[in-house]
């Protein structure tokens, strides 16, 4: 089969490798994967032949950047080689802005998106934001670029994007933290912590499938659990007192969109 045109991967860490792997089980392309610290399946992909790793840089279709933010300034002076005319640029960092992205790497056909970690295994949400008069081509080729990783959202205002990395972009580690608290709870009511980790880990799990194969309201299905003087309502008027978990996950939002700006500022 003819491969698809060119793409080339500049970061292949934990974001960078979920995609790449995405699109390997997908339509046949040539892939390049710019990476100073390949891990051992990067490597051997490349001795596979199944990715060019570290090739000379030549104009590639699409360009995906997949490294820290901080990393941007230093990383946009290799990355400008991979990207000529005919190229568009598609980010996955966090805070960098789409003007930024542009005056950067010296093309005006760029993308900024926010995947979450869930990708790696097809589950997660994307968000993406393309300039004013963006070509329709290079919407649809982020949307085919980032389909591998689950549900894809876009185009959006750019001015949501922090309020996104807030929510779901960082959105996986707050429900980590749950299961890990939770636990640690278990373990002061009493129980053994392999057990109480294991009830936590399924019942995370667990509530999550439900949500999402239901298709009711986290609210309806809180309720459903939630026996009138029973004890989830003896929880729940602790979690959802004042200072409790929606004043937290207000706060805790704030503080990451807060970060994503910062970010901004920093990358200028
Ligand atoms: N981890 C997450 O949950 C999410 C991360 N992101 C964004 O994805 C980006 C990457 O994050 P992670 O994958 O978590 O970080 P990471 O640290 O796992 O990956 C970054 C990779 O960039 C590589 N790198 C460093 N200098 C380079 C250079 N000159 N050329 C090419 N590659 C270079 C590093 O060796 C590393 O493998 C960040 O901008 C982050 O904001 C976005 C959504 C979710
Ligand atoms: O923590 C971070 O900065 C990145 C962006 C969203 C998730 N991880």
């Amino acid at each position: 089969m003819k491969p698809a045109a060119s793409l080339t991967l500049v970061g292949a860490g934990r974001m960078g490798s979920a995609l790449l792997h995405g699109w390997l089980k997908g339509p046949e392309r040539e892939i390049s994967v710019i990476e100073p610290s390949p891990r051992p399946e990067i490597r051997a992909l490349a001795e596979e032949g199944r990715i060019q790793l570290n090739p000379a840089p030549s104009e590639s279709s699409i360009i995906v950047l997949a490294v820290k933010p901080q990393q941007f300034a230093a990383v946009s002076e290799q990355a400008k080689a991979f990207v000529g005319p005919k190229s568009v640029a598609i980010s996955i960092m966090a805070g960098v802005r789409l003007a930024q992205l542009s005056r950067r790497l010296g093309t005006e056909r760029v993308i900024r998106s926010m995947p979450n970690t869930p990708g790696a295994i097809g589950q997660g949400v994307t968000v993406f934001t393309a300039p004013e008069g963006a070509k329709r081509t290079d919407l649809s080729a982020a949307r085919e670029l980032l389909a591998p990783l689950g549900e894809v959202h876009g185009p959006v205002d750019e001015a949501m994007m922090s309020a996104v990395t807030a929510l779901s972009g960082s959105g996986p580690a707050y429900i980590f933290l749950l299961a890990e608290v939770m636990a640690e709870a278990g373990v002061a009511q009493g129980l053994p912590r392999d057990l109480a980790l294991s009830l936590a880990r399924r019942t995370v799990e667990g509530a999550a499938a439900l949500m999402g194969e239901s298709g009711d309201s986290p609210e309806a299905l809180r309720k459903a659990v939630t026996s009138p003087g029973g004890t989830t309502q003896a929880a729940l008027d602790i979690l959802m007192d004042t200072g409790g978990m929606p004043a937290l996950f207000r706060n805790a939002l704030s503080a990451a969109a807060n970060r994503d700006r910062q970010l901004s500022q920093e990358a200028d």
